[in-house]
């Protein structure tokens, strides 16, 4: 049992935000079934680079797959509470992953949340099941969840790369593809709150990976912040997917794709269920300017030179809300470029 020390619990209530977010008017939305036919590189990139943050839609991922794993979760979560911590000690399991409520993170992150949080490397592709056969057991069933999401995550990753005007358009997919992809599952439990009002489920915060693939039930719960930092509301769709544009991104797009600060609030009588793919790249890959890039930048790079290891490791280190990315820019300042030039 998580036990918490006195007054945690009220850390998770906001006060100074007891007012709901508007809706996101227009949330941009991308159909992958339809997108090489309606320049959907094209608004993919638009996207990334205004909101970093996306809908897609046509994304092949069976519906009757969506709902086994949404049905699954909800009895996941269902369990008894000791059930439920036997699961972190699972094989594959273990610290920092497994189940877990509550705290996010080492640094004293609190969420209205429990959740589940696995490892899902490419590196063992799953033998292809017999016709009609279903999965035995959770595990099972979200390994054949990821392999699908990983696919369609690829298609986006190749649609962006296109949008980017990159000759190679596999360049991303293929490090969320790679067998030592440092790729996460994620499954939310948001419980309905306990009393009218407003909690923080998550805080808010940025993805540090590559690529973040989000889909929910019917309830809603996540915000994200515009790049004028006003928070607006997602309005929930069970039937579609969203992406997030994560750290690495921005990175590897030298700052012209933004990862997108989010949060998910709780304020429904009704439980929140997600599911989020994190696609990563091996722990060793450097993360620079993708080739041809940085030609269309006068070659000023943004950031200092680092492997995914490096930011792994020291993003983790920060409490949820923190800038994570701004101890690996360089100084753009105009006092630091007439510094440089003297
Ligand atoms: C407070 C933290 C939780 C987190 C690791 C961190 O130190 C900072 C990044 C957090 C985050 C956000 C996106 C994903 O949910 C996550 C798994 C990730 O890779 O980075 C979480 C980390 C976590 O929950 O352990
Ligand atoms: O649960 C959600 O909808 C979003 C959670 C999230 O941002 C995360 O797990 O990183
Ligand atoms: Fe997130």
């Amino acid at each position: 049992m998580v036990v918490l020390a006195k007054g945690e619990l009220e850390q998770i209530a906001l006060p100074a935000v007891q007012r709901a977010a508007p809706p996101l008017a227009a949330v941009p939305e991308v159909d992958l079934a339809m997108a090489a036919a309606n320049a959907g590189a094209r608004a993919v990139a638009r996207a990334c680079e205004e909101h970093g943050f996306f809908k897609v839609t046509g994304h092949g991922v069976p519906a009757p797959l969506l709902a086994r794993v949404e049905a699954a979760a909800a009895a996941f979560f269902a369990l008894p509470q000791q059930e439920k911590e036997k699961a972190a000690a699972a094989p594959g399991g273990g610290s920092p992953f497994g189940y877990a409520s509550k705290r996010i993170g080492g640094n004293g992150d609190l969420g209205w949340v429990e959740y589940l949080l696995l490892g899902v490397s490419a590196a063992a592709p799953l033998p292809a099941a017999p016709a009609g056969a279903s999965p035995c057991s959770f595990r099972d069933l979200l390994d054949e969840y990821v392999a699908a999401v990983r696919r369609m995550t690829c298609a986006v990753l190749e649609l962006m790369a296109e949008g980017l005007g990159l000759e190679d358009t596999g360049a991303l997919a293929r490090l969320v593809l790679a067998g030592d992809s440092d790729s996460m599952l994620r499954v939310n439990h948001y419980p309905p709150r306990p009393e009218p009002g407003r909690l923080t489920g998550f805080g808010e915060h940025t993805d540090p990976q590559i690529i973040s693939v989000l889909r929910s039930n019917a309830t809603a719960g996540l915000e994200i912040s515009l790049r004028d930092g006003t928070w607006v509301a997602v309005p929930a769709d069970a039937d579609s997917f969203f992406v997030n544009v994560g750290d690495a991104l921005q990175v590897l797009t030298n700052g012209r794709f933004r990862s997108v600060r989010h949060r998910v609030m709780v304020s429904s009588a009704r439980p929140r269920v997600s599911v989020i793919f994190f696609g990563g790249p091996p722990p060793r890959e450097r993360l620079a300017p993708l080739p041809g890039l940085l030609d269309r930048e006068g070659g000023r790079r943004r950031y200092r030179d680092f492997t995914w290891r490096e930011y792994k490791t020291s993003a983790y280190r920060t409490k949820l809300a923190d800038n994570r990315l701004g101890r690996f820019e360089f100084d753009t300042t105009p006092a630091a470029a007439a510094a440089a030039s003297s």
